[in-house]
């Protein structure tokens, strides 16, 4: 296996630019949300989110300020990972999410999927990073600038989204800024090198109130009807993918819904750097009061990241949106 040619297909494709088809998924230009609240081109963004939101549960952002060098950075750090990861096999060990780091080797294609991944904590930074692997020795600088861009673009989105349901901008940042941060880097093989499986991870909704990823080439794919039909996530040139998870729908109260989502392994070798926001650990999330009335109970029972942990260790966790049914209040 060779992991690295990951970084070659990249910078052909991403810094070529050339990718402009996003099939219908609308890009966002966060340049525009910085912008002062008072200003009309914040308050047509915040709509474009809001119609984002309720149609299809994901936007691409693009001028998110990232560099392309501090994306390039984390996936050269995540393929060297990788690689040797794949090459010592014994270093694996099963998961819990409950150890601030998680790695699976799961080339085999057991359980109907086919990738290797690593989980790994990432806010406050300095208080995960002495957990994060040794190896390769730039990983820890490499991904936690990814890492710190990346959570920053969260929290503002986080927050244009919440004034996107009718509350105040600057709603809940505190809370989202000491939140928490869940980076899950994946790896698939070439679909030729893998026997014969064609799904690198079955469908599921995220955790969190968003997920922000970035794909080296196409895999993701979302659905609108629990996996009945697909449609494919199209790299753009620098953008990065956006959707809603479960916590979005509870705080929502059920306005905005999290997406299903899958990845398929294709012609390419792949890795997809996905970033799981909400607040810590323990904070409870239910819907917010503001949304809530008489003519609109609770539709959600209140949990927190914890909650759901012991949710998925229970084996409760049948994939799709298994974790939000549970939660539902009949
Ligand atoms: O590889 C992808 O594009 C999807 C990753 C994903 O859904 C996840 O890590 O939760
Ligand atoms: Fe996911």
């Amino acid at each position: 296996m060779s992991v690295n040619s990951v970084i070659g297909g990249m910078s052909v494709a991403q810094l070529r630019g050339n990718e402009a088809v996003t099939n219908q998924i609308p890009v966002i230009d966060f340049g525009l949300l910085k912008q002062k609240s008072t200003l009309p081109a914040r308050s047509v963004i915040i709509e474009d989110i809001k119609n984002a939101c309720q149609k299809l549960g994901c936007f691409h952002v693009v001028n998110h300020g990232i560099s392309k060098s501090v994306i390039s950075g984390a996936l050269e750090a995540a393929s060297a990972f990788f690689q040797q990861a794949a090459e010592k096999k014994s270093e694996f060990e099963s998961y819990d999410l409950r150890k601030p780091v998680r790695y699976e080797a799961a080339l085999q294609g057991n359980n109907n999927k086919s990738r290797l991944l690593l989980k790994h904590y990432a806010n406050p930074l300095k208080d995960w990073i002495p957990f994060w692997p040794q190896n390769p020795p730039h990983y820890r600088e490499n991904m936690g600038a990814y890492s710190k861009e990346i959570q920053r673009v969260a929290v503002q989105l986080i927050d244009a989204i919440l004034e996107s349901l009718g509350l105040g901008s600057n709603y809940q940042t505190e809370k989202l800024e000491n939140g928490m941060q869940l980076m899950a880097l994946n790896y698939y093989p070439n679909k030729n090198t893998s026997q014969n499986f064609k799904l690198g991870l079955p469908a599921h909704s995220d955790y969190g109130f968003i997920t922000i990823i970035f794909q080296t080439c196409d895999g993701l794919q979302i659905s609108h009807n629990n996996g009945d039909t697909w449609q494919p996530v199209h790299i753009q040139s620098g953008a990065l993918h956006v959707h809603l998870g479960d916590h979005m729908e509870v705080l929502s109260n059920g306005t905005y819904r999290s997406l299903v989502h899958q990845a398929v392994l294709g012609c390419e070798e792949r890795i997809s750097m996905a970033s799981i926001h909400g607040f810590s650990m323990d904070e409870k999330v239910g819907a917010l009061k503001e949304l809530v009335d008489e003519q609109h109970p609770k539709r959600y029972r209140e949990s927190s990241f914890r909650d759901f942990l012991e949710f998925i260790s229970t084996g409760r966790n049948f994939g799709g949106k298994s974790f939000i049914k549970s939660l539902r209040i009949a």
